[in-house]
């Protein structure tokens, strides 16, 4: 692959630590207002990935990192062992914060480790671990950028669903780091971006962020996916991943499940790009995941404006699965699945 100027579309960094706190880009106020809530302890990180100020699996898995980082400000110890027997708490909080995305409690399950590993140097391991789990991250996103942009010939145009870019992640993002790497390969001619409701992560930030990148793409109305397949006008849909199971079920933003349904009818390929750290081989399949139900309100409202009949109930889950036979492809920064199941995930990562 002809040399790729990563830096030139990677601007955005949602998550910034700095030495003494953790600053996060507010994604709730994007892209009207580019703004930072400072989290000076834990619990202000948990709140923070509880209330999408900082949302995308891989994102939070890393603020989560840090909010145990902040946390171990708080304590005293002789041990990393002993630490994290006083951290416990912290981590219940920070882990507590949302259910589907197995990046947050993987982030989590390695601090851990790098505490129990850790003798009176527990501070800097923790320091460190927190560190290497997003600059991990951010590699990860950049190889598995242009694996998944290898399987999409020039010319083609691509659908993608919620936001997986830079703002999901470290950074240069999962799926939306394939199509940074296809539109910059010459490979990707056109950009179809689902609007996502009810957070409208597609709307607000994936279109502000390609618009950084000098991308611009088309946003439709998450209900006009399948009619847009049906023209023939898209050749992939392209989308991110909060869990992956051990048969290759996916776990995904509500509306990525309609979207493989209509993708294998009109027989578009369908690719999910994630991190390592999202594939959970503990979770057998899609019906063993905890799929997050959300606050009616969030369906009753735009902006803070109520768009919704006064006096309505309202059922707001937030994530659905994708069936793995429904899915073309799997990318991760260790390389390509096709027609992924558990056979091919337990090779690729058991
Ligand atoms: C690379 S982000 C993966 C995943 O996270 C998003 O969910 P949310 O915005 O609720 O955190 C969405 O499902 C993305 O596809």
């Amino acid at each position: 692959m002809e040399a790729f100027d990563f830096d030139r579309y990677d601007r955005v960094r949602p998550i910034r630590w700095t030495g003494d706190a953790l600053e996060l880009l507010d994604q709730r106020k994007l892209p009207f207002a580019v703004d930072y809530v400072h989290c000076g302890d834990y619990a202000a990180v948990a709140d923070a990935i509880a209330n999408l100020t900082v949302r995308g699996a891989p994102a939070i898995g890393i603020a989560a990192a840090w909010g145990a980082v902040l946390a171990a400000r708080e304590v005293e110890a002789d041990t990393g062992a002993q630490a994290l027997e006083r951290l416990e708490p912290a981590f219940q909080r920070l882990n507590a914060a949302r259910p589907t995305a197995v990046n947050l409690a993987w982030a989590l399950a390695r601090m851990r480790r790098a505490l129990l590993d850790a003798g009176a140097g527990w501070r800097e391991a923790l320091l460190r671990e927190a560190e290497t789990i997003a600059t991990e991250d951010l590699a990860a996103n950049r190889r598995m950028g242009a694996l998944g942009a290898s399987m999409i010939e020039p010319g083609s145009r691509v659908l993608t669903h919620c936001n997986t870019g830079s703002l999901a992640t470290a950074g240069f993002g999962t799926a939306l780091g394939v199509i940074r790497a296809g539109v910059a390969q010459g490979r990707i001619d056109k950009v179809f971006a689902g609007e996502t409701r009810p957070w409208l992560q597609g709307a607000r930030l994936t279109v502000w962020e390609l618009q950084q990148d000098g991308i611009l793409p088309t946003l439709i109305a998450d209900a006009a996916a399948a009619h847009l397949m049906r023209t023939g006008e898209v050749q992939w849909v392209i989308v991110g991943a909060d869990r992956i199971c051990a048969n290759g079920d996916t776990a995904n933003k509500i509306g990525t499940y309609q979207l493989a349904i209509a993708a294998r009818h009109h027989g578009v390929k369908f690719m999910v790009a994630a991190p390592s750290s999202t594939v959970d081989l503990e979770t057998p399949s899609g019906d063993a995941i905890h799929i997050e139900e959300r606050e009616p309100t969030e369906l009753f409202h735009i902006g803070g404006v109520r768009t919704a009949a006064e006096e309505i109930e309202a059922w707001n889950p937030v994530f659905d699965v994708t069936p793995h036979e429904l899915i073309d492809v799997i990318v991760t920064e260790r390389g390509i699945i096709e027609r992924p199941d558990e056979a091919a995930m337990r090779a690729a990562f058991g």
